[in-house]
């Protein structure tokens, strides 16, 4: 028999025993570690681990065929895993030199006590993962192995079945305690992840003293005017590592500008991207990220909107400059003339202007990214109501597939035939000279439940996506689930009945829309958001000359006949970032990975699943 074959014997004798432990071992590490990087070389380890147990115990030998290459297999996974996990190779071959010197001191100077040069050689693979977990869990290495090691020669001694002088195969020893290093260093991290994400909350930096927010985690803001050089986002807490390119807030910018019956500014104007910090090579810093919406039109607007004092003359001379002082009724014009003490309506509509929106959906680009890497959440939006044009109330849900689809329609309906209808009825109204409002919805998939909390008011996650999609300009109402319509329901056509299947505990409907008590129940998120008509209206309304005092006929420029389109993809964009901050109040993280792990360990650790 060749040298290979005698030490192979064992495994070949026991397949399937073998086979099941090296499955339950591959299990156990998939299940404590989950699909992160480092898991090949963990898995690497317990395969090949496991086959050596077996041959140590059989044979008391650990074959070199199998203890050589393995160090260098593991430190090339390793060394692969290094730039996602975020940690380099030197606490792993700092580990292999440690438990290498350690073991090959004993093995020196006891040779009689059981430890082989094999056992050496071995422990410099279980170095190199050990020394990659750190320090800590160098220690639970050793501790483990010398403590299971003494418990079961004592147990032997004990039973009769081994005498001081018996030799006992140590290879599977050293096994065992750097499989029981790894699964308690996973345990660990899920129960420090606990204790950030509470200390999160505590400390989060929108919960102020004064009273509730809407954002806990993030902080964001948006400056500039409708007819300023650019509009300007930042937002403040996003973790790093989330992938997003200027390229991807881009296309969230060109989704804004769809939809039928938008007015002639969407066609001449362009978007001008800049991301000015908190990216680098494509991935968030950890930093603010501050990103530049730059409007093409400015050069038109460079002395009317100018930041610093023009010749009166000279703006005298500006067509664009002639006062605004007829109030559209709807618009925020004669409101904010009153207080902020302007005389014309210029300078109020160019901050109240739904332009901004175009900053707003940038930042949104950055929360869709992270959801989706984080936790792996999709957000979507379809037009469910154009003036009384409606979808049916048993047309089919969309799913994220279906976004292209939407965007590719007029009005952006996910019902072919009320699509057009819809179409139809914006081009009717505008040949009246009228304009028109709508119902957006938003949904949101794949949220773990648990977001948001029932504790108190300002925790409340239907409250927070209520507030943040009222604070989209022209919306005057918000509907969770069925809202207003479950209103009118006896109750046992109102609520979710609760059962239990394979593939989890779920409800049989989802009138709620996906949160009950504040919180997300894993269903899937929809919430609605009623836009009024746009205020602009070409068939003038009656307004007053605030220059004069005497009636007159409303300011009518330009304008969008509806609006209601592009509202969904800004009120996506509003209930990204609100998920997005309420991803980071529950789970925490100062990376995307970091949140994604906590997500997974709670994901685990659910008691009802
Ligand atoms: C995407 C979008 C585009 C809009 N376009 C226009 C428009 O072209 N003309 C207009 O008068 N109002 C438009 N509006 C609505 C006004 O911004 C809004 O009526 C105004 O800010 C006052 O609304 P409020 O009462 O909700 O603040 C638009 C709103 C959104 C969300
Ligand atoms: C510019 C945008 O929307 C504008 C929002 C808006 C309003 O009053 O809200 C009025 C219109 O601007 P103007 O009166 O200058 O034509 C829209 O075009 C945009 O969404 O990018």
């Amino acid at each position: 028999m060749s040298e290979t074959a005698s030490w192979i014997e064992p495994v070949r004798g026991r397949p399937v025993a073998v086979a099941a432990v090296v499955a339950a071992v591959l299990g156990l590490l998939f299940w404590r570690v989950g699909p992160r990087p480092e898991l090949a070389a963990f898995a690497l380890l317990g395969a090949v681990g496991t086959v050596l147990a077996f041959v140590d115990a059989a044979t008391r030998t650990l074959p070199e065929p199998l203890t050589l290459p393995l160090p260098f297999a593991l430190a090339g996974l390793l060394w692969l895993a290094s730039p996602q996990e975020g940690r380099s190779l030197a606490g792993a071959l700092l580990g292999a030199v440690a438990l290498f010197g350690f073991y090959g001191v004993l093995w020196w100077f006891s040779p009689d006590r059981g430890i082989g040069f094999g056992d050496v050689v071995l422990s410099v693979s279980l170095g190199l993962v050990l020394g990659w977990m750190g320090v800590a869990a160098v220690v639970t290495g050793l501790l483990v192995i010398h403590l299971s090691g003494a418990v079961w020669a004592l147990g032997l001694l004990v039973l009769g079945r081994a005498t001081r002088g018996s030799e006992l195969p140590y290879g599977p020893f050293l096994l065992a305690g750097t499989l029981a290093a790894i699964l308690l260093r996973a345990l660990a991290g899920a129960a420090r992840a606990g204790h950030a994400v509470s200390q999160q909350v505590d400390a989060g930096p929108g919960r102020s003293p004064e009273g509730g927010r809407i954002a806990v985690m993030l902080r964001w803001l948006t400056a500039g005017e409708s007819h300023g050089p650019a509009l300007v986002a930042i937002v403040e807490g996003m973790p790093a590592g989330v992938r997003v390119t200027s390229a991807d807030v881009a296309e969230g910018l060109r989704r804004r500008r769809l939809g039928h019956g938008r007015g002639a500014r969407m066609k001449f104007e362009q978007d001008k991207v800049s991301i000015l910090g908190g990216v680098r090579h494509g991935s968030t810093l950890g930093g603010p990220i501050a990103i530049e919406v730059g409007n093409t039109e400015w050069p038109k607007w460079e002395t009317v909107m100018s930041a610093d004092p023009v010749d009166p003359d000279v703006l005298a001379a500006q067509a664009r400059n002639a006062p605004l002082s007829r109030p559209r009724p709807g618009h925020a014009d004669l409101s904010g003339i009153q207080k902020y003490a302007f005389d014309d309506a210029r300078p109020v509509l160019e901050r109240a202007s739904a332009r901004e929106t175009a900053a707003r959906v940038a930042l949104g680009e950055v929360a869709r990214a992270f959801l989706r890497q984080a936790v792996g959440v999709e957000v979507l939006s379809h037009v469910v109501s154009l003036g009384e044009i409606a979808v049916p109330a048993d047309a089919p849900l969309p799913t994220p597939e279906d976004l292209e689809a939407i965007d590719a329609t007029p009005a952006r309906c996910f019902h072919a035939e009320t699509d057009a209808a819809m179409v139809a009825h914006v081009d009717e109204l505008k040949r009246a000279g009228d304009t028109l409002g709508g119902v957006v919805e938003v949904l949101a998939y794949n949220l773990p439940p648990g977001l948001g909390s029932y504790v108190h008011w300002d925790r409340r996650l239907d409250a927070r996506l209520a507030g943040i999609l009222m604070g989209i300009q022209a919306i005057k109402g918000v509907e969770v689930g069925d809202g207003f319509e479950t209103a009118r329901r006896p109750g046992t056509r109102a609520h979710d009945e609760i059962e239990s299947t394979p593939e989890g505990v779920h409800r049989r409907t989802n009138r709620a829309g996906g949160i009950e008590g504040g919180m997300t129940n894993g269903e899937v998120l929809r919430v609605r958001a009623a836009m009024k008509p746009i205020s602009t209206v070409p068939r003038q309304l009656d307004t007053i000359d605030v220059l004069t005092g005497e009636p007159a006929k409303a300011i009518n420029q330009r304008s969008d006949v509806t609006a209601v389109p592009a509202a969904g993809v800004v009120a996506e964009a509003m209930v990204a970032l609100c998920l997005a901050d309420a991803v980071l109040e529950k789970f925490g993280g100062d990376t995307v990975e970091e949140t994604a792990r906590n997500a997974r360990a709670y994901l685990e650790s659910l008691v009802v699943k």
